[in-house]
């Protein structure tokens, strides 16, 4: 399946812009509308006929099975033993879903109730700290109790109406001396966010934010709150259970920001705004079941991703949100999709037949347009670009802003699509006095290959229900590309070596002893041990 893809996009010949002027109905042809969404992959080179091949090599996956396989709570998490249920966390219509014979539903809206009826109690200041009314919350969490809560806390600031939220992940401990710094821990609640509860930057962050908090008031344990499965070990912490906000095994990190570990989005702006936003990823769930394979946007989406990484050979793919407040948008795809898909076997434990997915990268327009974008257009390597906008700003003022703001992501997308001939260049230079060589040499610099593969995304206004559907929509996209990579897209077994091999270095780091360690480490250690004053 995959030889007749790579012959397809080996055969492609003529440039993008000349597919438009074949198909004058192109733009209509290659994009789909969903629910105040519009993704358009015109601009690359997927024909009729690629979708075709691409779509076929979907079906020859039963990607639609295994979709419904896992919407069902079977254990498709095969290296874990697990089901994948994070749609059940925005199941808000409470349609049974049934794991191991039990239906989880009643726990998860249980749940839900409980976070709404606490984060209600903070905003309104019924839930207080030791020094009164809480002003400032921080989440400490790292990796999926991180970047989900931060991406959409920040996506919705205009939204915001509660205390202040503030986020905490690296171990360094500049990240929580900087975030303490000004805050008094009379007026300050402390999320511990960890689905495991053992993780070292968390448990260490955790336990520094305790004494930070026990030098202000009598009792810290009051001022903290646990989202975790392990409940024993937050009991431990010394927590209370009225505290904690579990969820269990079958909601993977990188999917959770949906339940408990979403608590600081949901005390930010609000239960009925959070219940958007899950209402936003409950419809993208519905349309990714419901809709035909050729109609369906998250299938479209990894199309689209799987011809331009595995079809024409790409490596990199730039996630490139024109939205200020979508700025931690890359970050978290970047653990989305590549926790998810850089996987060496199959399901199977076999070697890969297909690179694993690819790395994901991107920074917000306007301002990568002054970085890297440099790279994108004249660099010898094709980076297909994922560009999102929205139709209007959160700022009616400052309209003028936001024109420019839509106008740039469009201008760069065509850019990268018509680039700019080398007779276009000799024109610009013989304008301004070029000739001879000269003018060669300086066109050359001037002239862009064109013929740059880029997709659209644009939504209305980012509201909490679009920001639900776009990360669902990702989500699933994610899903798709897995399956048809053959890959357990619900592990992370790669991020465990590092971990251990930390816990061997530290104490290394105190004695110096590092007999059995290579010649770099020792040499590292070494310097390190001098050096640290
Ligand atoms: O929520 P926990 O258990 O602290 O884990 C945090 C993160 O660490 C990882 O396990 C990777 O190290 C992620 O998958 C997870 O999101």
């Amino acid at each position: 399946m995959i030889d007749r893809i790579r012959n397809l996009a080996a055969r492609a010949s003529g440039d993008i812009i000349e597919l438009f002027e074949k198909a004058p109905d192109r733009a209509r042809e290659f994009s789909i509308h969903f629910d105040g969404l519009l993704f358009d992959y015109s601009k690359t080179r997927i024909t009729h006929e690629v979708l075709e091949a691409l779509l076929e090599w979907c079906e020859t996956c039963e990607v639609a099975a295994k979709r419904d396989a896992m919407f069902a709570g079977q254990a498709i998490n095969k290296t874990e033993g697990r089901a994948v249920l994070h749609t059940a966390l925005r199941n808000l219509s409470a349609e049974p879903i049934l794991v191991d014979g039990r239906d989880v539903m009643p726990g998860v809206l249980k749940t839900l109730a409980r976070m709404e009826g606490f984060a209600e109690d903070l905003r309104a200041g019924v839930v207080q700290g030791q020094g009164g009314r809480v002003t400032d919350v921080v989440n400490i969490g790292i990796g999926g109790s991180h970047l989900g809560p931060e991406m959409a806390t920040l996506a919705l600031a205009p939204y915001h109406d509660g205390p202040r939220c503030h986020f905490v992940s690296n171990v360094d401990g500049a990240d929580i001396h900087d975030c303490l710094q000004g805050l008094d821990p009379a007026t300050t609640l402390v999320i511990v966010a960890s689905k495991s509860f053992t993780t070292t930057e968390t448990m260490a962050n955790a336990a520094t934010a305790r004494a930070w908090m026990a030098e202000g008031v009598d009792d810290p344990g009051k001022q903290f709150v646990a989202l975790s499965t392990a409940d024993d070990k937050v009991a431990d912490f010394g927590i209370s259970p009225e505290r904690i906000f579990g969820f269990e095994d079958w909601v993977g990190g990188r999917y959770s920001m949906w339940g408990p570990i979403g608590l600081a989005i949901m005390i930010a702006i609000g239960p009925v705004r959070f219940r958007e936003m899950l209402e936003g990823a409950a419809a993208m769930d519905r349309h990714f079941r419901e809709a035909p394979l050729p109609e369906n946007m998250p299938v479209l989406l990894a199309l689209a991703g799987l011809w331009h990484h595995q079809g024409c050979g790409y490596p990199t793919r730039a996630v490139l949100p024109y939205d200020q407040r979508l700025g931690r948008l890359p970050a978290y795809f970047q653990q989305l999709e590549m926790e998810s898909n850089g996987k060496r076997v199959s399901m199977a434990g076999e070697p890969l037949d297909l690179p694993s997915g690819p790395v994901v990268w991107g920074e917000p327009g306007t301002n990568g347009q002054h970085a890297f974008y440099q790279l994108i257009h004249q660099g010898t390597q094709v980076v297909p670009c994922e560009f999102m906008v929205a139709a209007q700003g959160h700022e009616p003022d400052l309209a003028h802003h936001h024109t420019l703001l839509v106008a740039n992501c469009l201008a760069q997308s065509e850019a990268l699509m018509r680039g700019r001939s080398m007779d276009e260049a000799r024109g610009l230079m013989a304008e301004k006095g070029f000739s001879g060589k000269e003018l060669e040499r300086q066109a050359a610099h001037r002239a862009f290959p064109g013929n740059r593969p880029s997709t659209t995304l644009v939504y209305d206004k980012l509201t909490p229900r679009r920001l639900g559907q776009i990360v669902a929509l990702y989500e699933h996209r994610v899903f798709v590309e897995g399956v048809m990579l053959g890959i357990n897209s619900f592990d992370q077994w790669g991020v465990e070596l590092g971990k251990a091999l930390a816990k061997e270095i530290e104490p290394v780091l105190e004695s110096g002893e590092t007999s059995g360690k290579d010649g770099s480490t020792a040499q590292l250690v070494e310097f390190i041990r001098t050096h640290r004053g």
